[in-house]
């Protein structure tokens, strides 16, 4: 995919509010503008890499784009599952992301426990690969240390 690593940030918006409650995996969810600014090599799919919610530390992440075939969604989403506990919902902050890497195309599933174990594959999948030493210098891209006060798409 040429467009990868792939930078770009955005408000959090509310979704259908299941990350949290049906799947105990919370996804911060990026308004329309910017999943409708993805480059259209960026498929659909399930892809991992870097973080961080307003000017906070960098944390891995997967991050979710399409249309979320268990739950037939009729629009386009893209979701951050960021990989670090936070105290508090951070809605309405500017969430920056670096995706770095493709793991596998969306799906549907025949139960809700097997949707959720293969989001925990990811996950431990991502923390894996984000340890290789090209995933772990993009942490430190200065794209994570200028303001955080606009909303872009690109590099
Ligand atoms: C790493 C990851 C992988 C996912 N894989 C799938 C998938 O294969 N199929 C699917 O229907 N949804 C998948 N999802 C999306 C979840 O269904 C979605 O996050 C959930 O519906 C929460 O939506 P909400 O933010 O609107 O509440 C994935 C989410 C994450 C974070
Ligand atoms: N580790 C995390 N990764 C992503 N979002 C988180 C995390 N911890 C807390 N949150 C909060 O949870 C919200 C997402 O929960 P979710 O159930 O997916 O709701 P929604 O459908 O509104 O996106 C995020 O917008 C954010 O405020
Ligand atoms: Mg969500």
């Amino acid at each position: 995919m040429r467009s990868l690593p792939y930078f770009c940030r955005g408000q959090v918006v509310r979704g259908f509010g299941r990350g949290s409650k049906q799947l105990g995996i919370p996804t911060a969810n990026f308004p329309d503008q910017v999943v409708d600014n993805l480059p259209a090599d960026v498929s659909t799919g399930i892809y991992y890499g870097w973080a961080s919610v307003g000017s906070g530390d960098v944390h891995k992440m997967v991050v979710s784009i399409g249309w979320n075939p268990y739950y037939k969604n009729m629009k386009k989403s893209m979701e951050t599952h960021i990989i670090h506990t936070f105290e508090e919902d951070f809605y309405g902050e500017i969430l920056s992301v670096a995706i770095v890497g493709y793991l596998r195309p969306e799906k549907n599933f025949d139960s809700l426990e097997s949707l959720i174990s293969a989001i925990q594959g990811d996950i431990e999948e991502a923390k894996k690969r984000l340890d290789l030493p090209e995933y772990l210098k993009l942490k430190d891209d200065n794209f994570f240390q200028v303001p955080k006060s606009k909303i872009m798409n690109g590099h």
